[in-house]
């Protein structure tokens, strides 16, 4: 069984259109909880254009599940994470201004950085995993930073697979067997989605845990659709 945990971001990124709370992010991830998942990823960004710092501390007490906290390990971020303590924390290589996380990490380059770091969090008791292309290098130079976990960035994957082309499912699972023999639990996301996920589970061996987020946000407004307009239409007659 591979664990699902629910990106909450874009759910922030709606109620911070209007500035009020609508949707409320806390009783969402509750929601999303009871509906099932195994967990609830955020992924806070220093400019704070979706999940805010305080969305954290908030959702903090309240969730029941695995609380998974990702982002670049600046010192705002660091101490954010030490102060609530979640399950899991996933280290991010993203600019301040990306748009999304667009790179895994360079596992050698960073690794003594990287293992200051890990080794912070592991004295809090918390779970660390950090995002890494599918790269046989970056993954075997992993396990030096003493990351429990690896999370495996599948915006490549979810690419080639929309275009038609399965191969590219080939590192990531290579890349998985290798984390495992090296004592790596392995995650994965990024662009996974209600139409590449199945194939994906089925080819990458050792699947701990998907998040996923903007995909499955839009994909439960596509389901949601029609049963919403039926509410109004109801009462508009
Ligand atoms: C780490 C990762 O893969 C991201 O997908 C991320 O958490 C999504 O962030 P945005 O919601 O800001 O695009
Ligand atoms: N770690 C990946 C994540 O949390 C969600 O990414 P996406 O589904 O929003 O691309």
């Amino acid at each position: 069984m591979t664990k699902l945990s629910v990106n909450i971001n874009k759910i922030a990124t709606l109620r911070n259109a209007r500035g009020g709370n609508i949707p409320d992010v806390v009783q969402m991830a509750k929601d999303i909880e009871t509906f099932g998942a195994e967990g609830i990823t955020v992924h806070p960004r220093p400019d704070e254009r979706h999940i805010t710092y305080q969305d954290v501390l908030d959702l903090s007490p309240v969730l029941t599940t695995e609380f998974n906290i990702e982002g670049n390990p600046i010192t705002k971020f660091v101490n954010l994470v030490l102060q609530v303590k979640p399950a899991q924390v996933t280290l991010v290589p993203d600019d301040e201004d990306a748009i999304t996380s667009n790179a895994g990490w360079d596992t050698i380059r960073y690794r003594d950085f990287l293992k200051e770091v890990i080794s912070g969090f592991k004295q809090n008791g918390i779970r660390s995993s950090i995002f890494v292309d599918p790269n046989p290098d970056m993954v075997k130079a992993a396990v030096e930073t003493g990351t429990d976990r690896i999370e495996l960035y599948t915006e490549a994957y979810a690419k080639a697979y929309a275009n038609g082309d399965k191969n590219a499912v080939k590192a990531y699972a290579e890349c998985a067997k290798i984390a495992d023999d090296l004592g790596m639990k392995v995650n994965a996301g990024h662009d996974l989605s209600l139409d590449n996920i199945g194939y994906f589970k089925e080819q990458v061996p050792h699947l701990e845990e998907v998040s996923i987020g903007h995909a499955l946000i839009s994909e439960a407004l596509y389901l949601g659709m029609e049963k919403t307009i039926g509410e109004y239409l109801k009462l508009l007659k």
